[in-house]
């Protein structure tokens, strides 16, 4: 086991090879290795843009057709593993009936209840468990985080464990084995701790959806998209206020339940960590329900899922562990950014005061960010661009106001979000025309892919009737840097800028100018970092003429500000929910699915049915090879297997589980 420096080094080298060439693949044994500087010497400066390295071979945005997710080779142990729960659920009349998928981890299979009369109604099961085996611990810790949120309407549910039932009742086995046969449900047979039952969403994952919708060259309709977030939206609203722990809020109504946000109480800790399309799970949609025309989305997989406290928080070896903990594509600012790399050895960030802004800055926020990365999936239909790609965004000047970035008085203690002190306010003493040269687009074009000219001075106008942006000058040169702002108060020794806004004051930042001088600030918007402002293009100046034009800037723009670099940048879930639902109301009629009339549910309809009630289309055939030569399964991974599988980024033995091909 690596020393905690050897594994703060590792990590602070991995994340930069994902942050510039998106990849995790690192050889420790390289020179650059050796080379890399540990920890980074000076203050950190704030995103860098041009930090990726190789823009030549930058594959961006990373779309169309052969470029979505493929599945991965299947795992080793997989026979072995469905042996395992189909000997374990046959005491409780558990028959299996196909592999709905597996991961990184394990295999979920489908298995239905049935009483052997041919007439009986079968009740489904989907049933769980650890590659691995039984004795592996995770699954049992990922049973109890999941009944954590019992009775929530958009988190996957638990389901009882049926029964053993006795086998001398069985004619079947008694005819065959005779009356020993109570022998055959031994202690070990009945232990079902390795395995988790839930219950099934017939339409698999989000990702089989986006599959399908690639492979079949359509798009999500933007009504379902608007739903899909909300639904997002409202599993986050769980995890932060799980049901079981605020039930006076539900008293008298039947489970599951629309989640809601409580008044004035604090929000538990948890983190998913492996948000991402693979773990969204779409449920039906039934007349009458909450979810009459288009199907809840329920989160699912809380393998990795953790509810931090204090002494995690303040603990750099657990800090350092969740720095890994996602998977490829969906690391959030908090495990990626470079700030980690100015952390002075045997420190982590919740030992060094003032906490750094971003790295380990763990909160729901986290969530909130890998959720816009699912949004964002959707809205491309592929992944998000790796390196991440970030651009500057602007959010409202309305979001110094606490109830945008803030649900709960404990939401208080995070810094709060001032303008984004950007390059002008990190660089201190040691800025240089270096760092000029390196990250001002419009002069060193070279740093920026195709797609992204101009993309970050110009960023996607705000959509509120109320901003109006003045025309992009091209003659724009970037205002003088402005004098270092310090508040060095604290005598930390660290190489850390001192908390930007110690007082929860919002400060105009000097930086924040539209390219004719005038402050956005002033008008309404302040500028942030975000990781999703790939969805605008220039042409979404006013229009939705843009590439993702299928999609409103309105949608685009609530996403991007979920991805911003700077976690309180990132919209309170009180602020986003009503937006999103406002937005629903304002498009397509009241809740809970709006008018369930018009061209927009002829569209929906449409979509449910090629798109999410269909299977996987199947690989057009190959020409026939001569025997011995047949190639492998298709995408789907044969044996009803519907879905990829998937690993999760570094954990995986240090390799990428998820791929992109490209066409
Ligand atoms: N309740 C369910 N209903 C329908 N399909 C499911 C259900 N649970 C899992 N699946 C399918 O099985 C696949 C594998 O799920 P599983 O949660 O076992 O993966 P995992 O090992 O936890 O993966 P990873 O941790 O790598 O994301 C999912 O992507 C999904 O398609």
């Amino acid at each position: 086991m690596a020393s905690f420096p050897e594994r703060q080094k590792r990590s602070n080298f991995q994340f930069r090879t994902y942050r510039t060439i998106g990849s995790q693949l690192v050889n420790y044994q390289s020179q650059a290795y050796f080379d890399f500087p540990f920890p980074q010497p000076g203050v950190y400066r704030g995103v860098r843009k041009g930090e990726a390295l190789f823009h030549s071979e930058y594959q961006y945005p990373v779309r169309g057709p052969g470029d979505v997710i493929r599945a991965d080779p299947r795992p080793a142990g997989l026979a072995p593993a469905r042996q395992r729960l189909r000997r374990k659920l046959l005491p409780r009349r558990l028959h299996w009936s196909k592999d709905l998928g597996f991961g990184g981890n394990g295999l979920a299979s489908l298995f239905f209840l049935s009483d052997g009369s041919p007439n009986s109604r079968r009740q489904y099961f989907v049933a769980k468990c650890n590659l691995a085996g039984d004795a592996d611990k995770t699954l049992r810790q990922e049973k109890m985080t999941t009944d954590e949120f019992q009775d929530a309407m958009h988190i996957i549910q638990t389901r009882k464990i049926p029964p053993v039932q006795n086998p001398r009742s069985s004619r079947r086995v008694r005819n065959r084995e005779g009356p020993q046969a109570s022998r055959r449900w031994t202690e070990a047979d009945r232990d079902l701790r390795g395995i988790m039952l839930l219950e099934y969403c017939q339409r698999g994952s989000l990702h089989k959806a986006l599959c399908v919708a690639d492979a079949k060259k359509i798009h999500f309709p933007e009504r379902a998209l608007w739903h899909m977030f909300h639904c997002l939206i409202q599993a986050l609203i769980a995890m932060a206020y799980p049901p079981p722990r605020h039930g006076d809020l539900y008293n008298g109504l039947l489970p599951p339940f629309m989640e809601e946000i409580p008044q004035d109480r604090e929000k538990a800790r948890w983190i998913h960590f492996d948000i991402d399309p693979h773990n969204v799970l779409v449920h039906k949609s039934e007349p009458g329900s909450d979810h009459p025309l288009i199907p809840a989305l329920k989160l699912s997989d809380f393998g990795l899922a953790h509810e931090l406290d204090d002494r995690n928080l303040g603990d750099n070896d657990h800090m350092l562990t969740f720095r890994g903990w996602a998977k490829h594509f969906f690391f959030t600012p908090e495990q990626f950014t470079a700030e980690w790399d100015h952390i002075p050895i045997n420190e982590g960030p919740g030992t060094i005061y003032p906490p750094p802004r971003v790295a380990g800055n763990f909160s729901w926020k986290t969530n909130l960010f890998q959720m816009g990365a699912v949004m964002a999936c959707l809205i491309t239909q592929s992944y998000v661009p790796t390196p991440p790609w970030p651009v500057w965004t602007f959010i409202p000047g309305r979001a110094l106001d606490p109830e945008y970035y803030s649900d709960s008085p404990q939401d208080d203690d995070a810094p709060a979000p001032g303008p984004d002190p950007g390059p002008a306010h990190y660089h201190g003493d040691d800025y240089d025309d270096e760092y000029d040269d390196e990250h001002d687009d419009d002069e060193n074009e070279e740093n920026t892919p195709p797609h992204h000219h101009h993309q970050a001075h110009h960023p996607a106008a705000p959509s509120s009737p109320s901003y109006a942006p003045p025309p992009p000058s091209p003659s724009y040169a970037a205002p003088p840097p402005p004098p270092p702002v310090y508040y060095d108060n604290a005598d930390h020794g660290y190489p850390f800028l001192p908390h930007p806004n110690p007082n929860h004051y919002p400060r105009q930042n000097p930086e924040d100018l539209f390219p004719d001088g005038s402050p956005v600030g002033g008008s309404g918007y302040i500028r942030a970092w975000s990781y999703g402002q790939y969805l605008f293009s220039d042409e979404d100046r006013g229009s939705d003429a843009s590439e993702f034009g299928h999609v409103s800037v309105r949608l685009r723009e609530l996403v991007a500000w979920c991805m911003t670099d700077d976690p309180a940048y990132r919209p309170s879930l009180r602020w986003l929910e009503r937006e999103v639902r406002g937005e629903i109301a304002r498009r397509y009629g009241e809740e809970p699915d709006g008018e369930l009339q018009g061209e927009s549910v002829r569209e929906v309809s449409e979509w449910i049915k090629t798109c999410l009630d269909a299977p996987l289309p199947k690989k057009p055939r190959q020409p026939r090879q001569p025997r011995g030569q047949a190639g492998g399964g298709g995408e789907g991974g044969g044996e009803g297997g519907e879905d990829g599988g998937t690993g999760n980024g570094f954990m995986a033995s240090g390799t990428t589980k998820i791929r992109i091909t490209t066409g």
